[in-house]
């Protein structure tokens, strides 16, 4: 297993309004698929923008493993000089991916086809995540795998050597097994569909499609029906990474809830099947405007402006949005305890599988905060208290989860007394600038407990 850094405590403490502009890093879920789909051209593949947060970073160590040149430019600019699909080299060490599920999942699938074996491994966290949702779709191609009961890591892979394509039902919601899926697909000859009942983030797709791999996407009865051809040569691209909407959602959110706050956010992605924390946020009341709407590199994108917002009332999210904010729901409950009224999230037991049980761990903290939480396997409803009625001043357990940690430091900057977690280390996997950046906008976040 991977060590863990040694804990941070972190507390944050009511603060002034909020202003300025805040620059979030790249897109984690872009980041590692530049990395991978680089590390499958053949010649150089640049990126501009890559999220250097220890998720992503875990990700380059392991394409250098599997035989690509990656090398850090500087500035955010990286360059991976492939080694085209199917020309993967059988790592000589394990494969740590840190606390990273899509790290492990997608990486998974790109080497699944591939004559190598394999051991993959993480942090406690990552140990604990279910892999069978992937293995299972794998072993369709040929692909072997052995890890611990429960399909769990530590976690060998045996790519097949005379992979055949397959046609698989994803059947929970989850782009990192669509991906994983199509990723193998890469390296098997034929066709390989991939079909998911729920539109869940298409960057894979997308990407798939920029880097000359042919790839049809077809709405019908069944959901989307994904269609790719195997053996492509994928053409090595520049990949300009826009920034993260999930990391766009801790600052947002904390404009909503601190009073007389106004921050600007730039340069976000709005693609449908990543900005459903947004619509929520508004139609909960929230002062939020996009600015300056654009389309960059086909994606459509615009400055976030977020402000206090006085008036917010807690409503019921439709479950059909929930694959488009599935990272969001934990800072969504924390602006929920702000508003009046509740909060219902239905159609969430994905939650229950991230890095923590997002649903356990949110529920604890914000009820020792005293805010209400109601829960049930695949819903949970928070009741919120309106605006300077939160009391705060518990510490909360973080539970090796990044979102889970900012979240309850969003909390402590509105609440009537500081909120502490015991460890906010792990925000460097996803947000590494979270600190100073919330800092630079006027809160008051401190390392140690309160
Ligand atoms: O494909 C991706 O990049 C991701 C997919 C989602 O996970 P699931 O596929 O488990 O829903 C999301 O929670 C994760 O942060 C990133
Ligand atoms: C769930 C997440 O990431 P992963 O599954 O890649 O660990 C996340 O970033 O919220």
């Amino acid at each position: 297993m991977s060590s863990h850094a040694t804990p941070v405590p972190m507390t944050s403490t009511a603060c002034g309004p909020l202003s300025g502009v805040a620059e979030v890093p790249g897109d984690k879920s872009i980041s590692h698929r530049s990395l991978i789909l680089g590390a499958m051209c053949i010649g150089e593949t640049t990126i501009s923008g890559l999220l250097e947060g220890d998720d992503v970073l875990d990700t380059a160590k392991a394409m250098q493993a599997f035989g690509a040149e990656v090398t850090n430019m500087g500035g955010g600019n990286w360059s991976v000089r492939g080694v085209g699909v199917g020309g993967f080299a059988e790592p000589d060490g394990v494969i740590d991916c840190g606390n990273s599920g899509t790290g492990v999942r997608l990486i998974m699938g790109s080497m699944a086809t591939s004559p190598i074996t394999a051991t993959f491994t993480g942090d406690a966290s990552l140990n604990g995540r279910p892999m069978a949702r992937v293995t299972d779709p794998l072993a369709l191609f040929g692909t072997q795998s052995v890890g611990r009961k429960g399909g769990r890591l530590p976690m060998t892979i045996v790519g097949a050597a005379d992979p055949v394509p397959v046609r698989y039902t994803v059947p929970v919601p989850s782009a990192q097994v669509k991906s994983a899926v199509l990723l193998a697909g890469l390296n098997a000859p034929g066709k390989t569909v991939v079909i998911e009942a729920e539109a869940t983030r298409d960057h894979t797709e997308r990407m798939l499609a920029g880097f000359g791999a042919e790839i049809s996407v077809e709405d019908t009865d069944e959901g989307r029906v994904i269609t790719l051809t195997g053996q492509p040569e994928l053409q090595a691209q520049h990949v300009d990474v826009p920034r993260d909407p999930s990391s766009a959602a801790f600052p947002v959110c904390a404009a909503l809830i601190v009073p007389g706050s106004d921050v600007l956010v730039p340069g976000i992605g709005l693609n449908p099947t990543r900005a459903g924390l947004f619509t929520t946020l508004r139609e909960m009341g929230a002062n939020l405007t996009y600015e300056n709407e654009r389309t960059e590199g086909g994606e459509p994108v615009a400055d976030l402006r977020a402000k206090f917002s006085p008036d917010l009332k807690g409503i019921e999210v439709p479950p059909a949005r929930a694959a488009s904010m599935i990272d969001e729901y934990p800072v969504l409950s924390v602006v929920a305890a702000f508003a009046q009224g509740q909060t219902m999230m239905r159609g969430v037991k994905e939650l229950r599988v991230k890095e923590s049980d997002r649903i356990d761990a949110m529920a604890k903290g914000l009820r020792a905060n005293g805010i209400e939480v109601d829960e049930g396997p695949d819903w949970w409803a928070v009741t919120g208290r309106g605006h300077g009625n939160v009391p705060g001043g518990a510490t909360c357990a973080s539970q090796l989860d990044h979102r889970i940690a900012m979240s309850f430091m969003i909390l402590g900057m509105a609440a009537t007394s500081p909120v502490s977690v015991d460890d906010g280390s792990p925000i460097t996997t996803s947000f590494p600038i979270f600190e100073p950046l919330m800092k630079r906008l006027g809160a008051d976040v401190t390392r140690g407990d309160a």
